[in-house]
C-alpha cells in the first residue's frame, strides 16, 4: 500500500470479499471508523455478493489526504475504484459519511448504481459552522476530544461494545479527519434528492443524535423517488453495529429486490 498523501478524487484505499465474479456491493464508511464498520454485516453480504469496502482519507489502511476535498471527490474516487476494477454496476450501501458519499454517487454516476441503502446519514448535516470548529479543533488538539465523545455520539448508553469502534476514531489521521468534517460543512443534496433514480432503502436509528429520523431520514425518503424508510429501534448513530440483525436483514432483503447483477 502507498502511503504518499492522496489525492482529491483518486480511487480509495480499499478490500474485496465474498465470490468472484458475485455482483459488487460498495460499502462506505463514517466519519472516524475505518472500513471494519462493515464487519458485523461481513458474513451475510460475502454470501451472495461480492462486497468492496473502502476506507475513507487517512481513515483505517488509507493514507492521509494531500490536500481539501469535497464529497463530489469521494464519490469520484469510487467511480474510478469501479473504473479499475472492471466493475460497470455495483449497489452502494453506506453510514453517515459514507451514505452521503454514496447519495453523491447516485447523482453524479446513476448508471454505476444498480441499488442504494442510506443508513443513518442526510442530505445536509446540519450548519457547517461546527463541523469548522469541529476540524480546527481536531488540526490543534488531534483526535483525543473528539474520540472521548464519540461511544455518546454513536451508540446509546445501554450499548456495550463501543471500545473497538473508538478506537478506529483515535487511529485516524487528524488530518483526515479534519478534512472529511469539512467535506460535511459543504455537503448538502437537499434540493436534488428528486434527481435520485436508484431504487432506495433508508435506514435510521431511532436515537440517532447526529442524524435523528426526523429532519435527516424522512427528508432523504420523502425526497428521493420511490425511497422506503426503515427506523431501527434501540439504535443511535451506527445502527448496524448497536442493531446488527434488523439492519443486515434491511440491506439482503432489499439487494435481494433490487440488485443480482443484471443491467
Ligand atoms: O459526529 C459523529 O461522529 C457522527 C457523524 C456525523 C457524520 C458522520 O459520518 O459521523
Amino acid at each position: 500500500m502507498t502511503t504518499s498523501p492522496v489525492p482529491a478524487g483518486a480511487p480509495p484505499h480499499h478490500r474485496l470479499d465474498g465470490p468472484d465474479g458475485a455482483p459488487v456491493v460498495v460499502l462506505g464508511p463514517s466519519l472516524g471508523t475505518s472500513m471494519d464498520l462493515w464487519l458485523p454485516q461481513l458474513p451475510a453480504l460475502t454470501r451472495a455478493w461480492r462486497v468492496l469496502r473502502y476506507d475513507l482519507p487517512g481513515h483505517g489502511g488509507a493514507p492521509p489526504p494531500s490536500g481539501p476535498f469535497g464529497v463530489g471527490d469521494l464519490a469520484d474516487g469510487i467511480v474510478r475504484l469501479l473504473d479499475d476494477l472492471g466493475v460497470a454496476r455495483a449497489a452502494y450501501a453506506g453510514v453517515s459519511l459514507g451514505g452521503a458519499v454514496g447519495t453523491m454517487l447516485a447523482l453524479r454516476a446513476p448508471d454505476r448504481v444498480a441499488s442504494l441503502v442510506l443508513c443513518c446519514t442526510s442530505p445536509r448535516f446540519g450548519d457547517p459552522g461546527p463541523w469548522r470548529e469541529r476540524a480546527a479543533l481536531v488540526r490543534r488538539e488531534g483526535v483525543g476530544p473528539v474520540a472521548d465523545g464519540a461511544a455518546g455520539r454513536w451508540f446509546t448508553p445501554a450499548f456495550t461494545g463501543a471500545d473497538p469502534y473508538v478506537a478506529m476514531l483515535r487511529a485516524t489521521d487528524p488530518e483526515g479527519y479534519a478534512a472529511c468534517c469539512d467535506a460535511l460543512a459543504e455537503f448538502d443534496v437537499t434540493g436534488r434528492l428528486g434527481e435520485i433514480s436508484a431504487p432506495t432503502l433508508v435506514i435510521a436509528g431511532e436515537r440517532d443524535g447526529p442524524t435523528p429520523p426526523r429532519g435527516h431520514a424522512d427528508r432523504l425518503a420523502g425526497g428521493i423517488p420511490g425511497a422506503r424508510l426503515t427506523v431501527v429501534e434501540d439504535a443511535a448513530h451506527l445502527a448496524n453495529v448497536e442493531r446488527p440483525e434488523p439492519v443486515t436483514e434491511a440491506i439482503t432483503a432489499h439487494l435481494e429486490a433490487t440488485w443480482k447483477g443484471t443491467g
